[in-house]
């Protein structure tokens, strides 16, 4: 490294200073904490990017968001060029810039890591889009992402504005294969998609009976607001969007609004009320990666929930149903067959209904940890990944082989077969390749293929929701002296440390000998307990279900004692 780089970056890491005490992980999705406390940690998160951009010689994102938590909070992560995840190999190095005392720790670190990475820093031009939700502290740390990226010679930091994390990963991605990678790109290729598939699906017809609209809590974040100019684009004539907690209206982000409180709570977010009895309604999360739908069945606050896992089952019965038509019909074409593999991805917190349904449909179900990271990795090695964790992230990965012979598909029948069911299974299954977000998880293109299916099928959300019942389930959040004692296995189902807390956990749940003996009956019938470090909050989380929603509760809070009893109770 020149000194005149070793010098650009000691100047500038002396204006942000790492805060005492202050350890931060890169984590489930990235570094989260209070937004007080993020500057010195957004500045270095900007030179990591810059360095991926060295690396990779490809534009690189960096997101300023905390998703669904409290607006005090904030986080910063890293899109790679494919618009996915960092790579989890880089992760290390992100927590070692994170940590490092002193700028002259930082510059060693930074010359060690390029050494072994191989990063020349010969001053070429390299791009990182910053995109930010709308909370509050955004703007500053931006700045400090600014001067993090401004500080490797040759990297150039893009202020791509106020966006949802989706939308900044498409772009990076978009960016890197394509001239069109703007936001109004963006728009553009998701209302043209969707009104393709609506016009497969409608046949022409534009009917308007029943089922026809769709209330959306926009959790008072940036996903509403999107929403909204999403909305005017798509001009729909047989669907009604409409908006609410869009954030114009001045609510709080996040406060008794958007999927997380949904899913959790599972009760009708703020703005909701007896008016929407029956109504079928979907929440986004603060960043707007996150869907989960709702309806209220009766003027209580209480909601029937259709969540990830239900999102997740109606894309696959979807899939399922259209490669079936699409291979039904072998007269019709040359009988070159593909062998399409299927996979759906979850991880422990997938409702077991949701499991059991997906297996009897004859899918592979594949369980990795917490965190988009792991789904999507798991998703790649399909020709059509279906990944959702049960909160409500999620989305569909066609490999670009399937959608290559798909392409040839669609041409061969438009010549032998043309209007044939089969074309229009192969038309259908193209427009969602082109709708569905490739990056990560999109509450907006998610919620635009629910529709469509929905409209393809003819479901009420009542018809959806009823697929299968979940297990009733409970989760909880214990506050312990040190979260990083708790590691786990086998997709996050098992405590390996500290010792004996699995044994007190299954005893508990009555996995092992733990029977009542006077009736022979498991201690909880469905029971189902495990518990996992957050990798976004300082907390363990514990989750449970079972036959009863007592017994979940029963179990989630016994557990809860446990966790307590054996991590020591944490300081609020
Ligand atoms: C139980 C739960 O909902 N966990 C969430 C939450 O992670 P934790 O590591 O559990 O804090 O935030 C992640 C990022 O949004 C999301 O991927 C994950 O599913
Ligand atoms: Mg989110």
């Amino acid at each position: 490294m020149e000194e005149a780089q070793r010098s650009l970056l000691l100047s500038s890491a002396v204006r942000f200073p790492p805060l005492e005490g202050a350890r931060l992980s890169y984590g489930t999705a990235g570094f989260r904490t209070d937004a007080s406390l993020l500057r010195s940690t957004v500045f270095r998160a900007g030179i990591l990017a810059a360095l991926r951009a060295l690396k990779t010689r490809s534009v690189i994102g960096l997101v300023i968001t905390a998703s669904h938590n409290k607006v005090s909070d904030n986080g910063v992560k890293i899109a790679d060029p494919t618009g996915e995840m960092l790579s989890q190999d880089w992760e290390p190095f992100a927590d070692s810039l994170a940590a490092a005392p002193s700028p002259d720790h930082l510059l060693k670190g930074i010359i060690e890591f390029a050494e072994f990475e191989k990063i020349e820093f010969d001053g070429r031009k390299v791009e990182v889009l910053i995109g930010r939700d709308t909370r509050p502290s955004g703007q500053s740390l931006l700045e400090a992402a600014k001067l993090g990226i401004g500080s490797i010679i040759g990297a150039v930091a893009v202020d791509v504005g106020i966006l949802t994390t989706p939308q900044l990963h498409w772009m990076v991605r978009a960016s890197n294969c394509s001239t069109q990678a703007s936001e109004f790109d963006y728009f553009e290729q998701l209302s043209r998609s969707f009104r393709c598939l609506m016009d497969l699906i409608l046949g022409g017809s534009e009917s308007n009976e029943g089922n026809d609209k769709v209330v959306v809590d926009g959790a008072n974040g940036v996903g509403g607001e999107k929403l909204l100019v999403l909305k005017e684009m798509l001009n729909l004539k047989d669907l009604e969007i409409e908006v609410r907690n869009s954030g114009r209206e001045g609510g709080v982000l996040n406060e008794g609004v958007g999927a997380d409180f949904v899913q959790k709570e599972k009760v009708v977010p703020s703005g909701f009320g007896p008016q929407d009895v029956g109504i079928r309604c979907a929440s986004l999360d603060g960043d707007a990666d996150r869907l989960v739908y709702f309806t209220a069945p009766s003027s209580s606050s209480k909601i029937e929930l259709v969540d990830g896992d239900k999102i997740l089952s109606l894309f696959a019965v979807f899939i399922k149903e259209e490669l079936s038509i699409l291979n039904k019909e072998p007269d019709a074409s040359t009988g070159d067959d593909y062998q399409c593999r299927i996979g759906v991805v979850q991880t422990a917190y997938a409702n077991g209904a949701s499991t059991d349904y997906l297996k009897r449909l004859g899918l592979e179900v594949f369980f990795t940890p917490t965190g988009v990271k792991y789904l999507h990795q798991k998703a790649t090695q399909y020709d059509i990944g279906i990944y959702f964790e049960a909160n409500g992230h999620g989305t569909i990965l066609f490999s670009e082989p399937f959608l290559r012979w798909l392409d040839a598909k669609n041409n061969e029948l438009s010549s032998v077969a043309k209007g044939s069911e089969q074309q229009k299974a192969a038309l259908r299954l193209l427009a969602v390749s082109k709708l569905i977000n490739p990056a990560v998880g999109d509450a907006l293109s998610g919620m635009l293929l629910v529709e469509a299916i929905l409209r393809h099928k003819g479901w009420s959300i009542h018809r959806w929701s009823e697929l299968y019942h979940d297990l009733p389930s409970k989760q909880l959040k214990v506050k312990v002296v040190d979260r990083t004692a708790v590691v786990t296995a086998n997709a996050e189902t098992e405590v390996v440390k500290p010792p004996s807390i699995q044994e007190a956990i299954n005893a508990e749940t009555g996995t092992f000998a733990a029977y009542d003996t006077c009736c022979l009956k498991a201690k909880y019938p469905q029971g189902r307990c495990f518990i996992r470090p957050s990798g976004t909050e300082d907390v363990i989380r514990v989750y449970a279900e079972a036959s009863t929603q007592d017994a979940a509760d029963s179990l989630a809070n016994s557990v809860a004692k446990l966790v307590d009893k054996f991590l020591g109770h944490g300081s609020s």
